[in-house]
């Protein structure tokens, strides 16, 4: 399997001078293969934002290496490595810089010089991957929160990406705005074998993903898939994050004496057991 993106020993301190001081990533360790999503979800200040501006080469490690399609990452090679990582941040109104959708989607391309003609193709392919092919002359500001986030996913894979960064992208976004953006993501990991690393709070958003990676305190403190991630329970809780809603109300329910086989992570399979374990006897 063709490896991505890979972090090996990494640490990163903002203060490296000072003798002890805490590292913002502390000796962690990753891999990503082609076509996986993998969530990194952690309290605030444990080291996520690092993490990202570490693969985008805006930092650089003090110690371990990071490798992007197989190549160490240095200066000498930043700006080829860039243009294979496509990123989506967080707030929908600051990515925008063309007048209308096609002109944003656009814009990346054209400054990279690619021909017109291949530049159309481009824009037309991508707005039709999220969906958006019938806004091209739509002006940004007319669009909901999670249409301009699809736009800046298709401003991102018209440059053919290698690895999509969504940095928080969905947390501004109300319900039904984060669950298109998540249900495009999704449908372009399934088609088109996207790779995707995604920086998350959203306890619902990183069961999406393949895999989690957790962090604490600039360290990994697990890395599994979302069952097993999930299965750590209160030690989630104990670093500030939530758990997912059907394991809240599996636990509730349990704790009220209602029969329930395992713990459920999606409300699907909750029902399901609800409906097994009581009712279909
Ligand atoms: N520019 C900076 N200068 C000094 N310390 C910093 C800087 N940016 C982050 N830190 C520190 O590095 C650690 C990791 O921060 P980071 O922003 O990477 O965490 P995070 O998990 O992304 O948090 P959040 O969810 O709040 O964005 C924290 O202790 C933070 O205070």
């Amino acid at each position: 399997m063709n490896e991505i993106l890979s972090f090996n020993n990494v640490s990163f301190s903002y203060t490296p001078d000072i003798k002890d001081s805490r590292k913002a990533v502390d000796n962690v360790s990753f891999s990503i293969n082609e076509g996986e999503w993998i969530a990194i979800v952690g309290h605030n200040g444990s080291g996520k934002s690092t993490l990202v501006k570490l693969v985008c080469g805006l930092l650089f490690p003090q110690d371990g290496e990071i490798r992007v399609m197989q190549n160490v990452l240095t200066e000498d090679n930043l700006w080829e490595t860039r243009s294979s990582i496509g990123m989506v941040f967080q707030n929908p109104d600051n990515q925008f810089v063309g007048a209308t959708v096609q002109d944003d989607v656009a814009f990346a391309l054209e400054n990279n010089g690619v021909p017109f003609e291949d530049m159309v193709e481009r824009v037309h392919l991508s707005l039709k991957q999220v969906k958006m092919d019938n806004f091209l002359n739509h002006e940004p500001h007319h669009l909901s929160g999670g249409q301009k986030q699809r736009v800046a996913i298709a401003g991102a894979l018209a440059m053919r990406p290698k690895l999509l960064i969504l940095d928080e992208s969905t947390s501004m976004l109300d319900p039904q705005g984060r669950e298109e953006v998540l249900q495009t993501v999704q449908t372009l990991r399934d088609e088109i074998g996207l790779t995707v690393l995604s920086i998350t709070h959203d306890v619902e958003e990183a069961l999406l993903a393949d895999r989690i990676l957790f962090m604490n305190a600039g360290k990994k403190y697990a890395e599994g898939t979302p069952q097993e991630i999930f299965a750590l329970g209160d030690k989630l809780v104990e670093f500030g994050l939530e758990l997912p809603f059907a394991t809240r109300m599996t636990n509730l329910l349990q704790s009220e004496g209602v029969q329930l086989v395992g713990q459920h992570m999606t409300e699907e399979e909750l029902v399901n057991d609800l409906w097994t374990s009581n009712f279909n006897k």
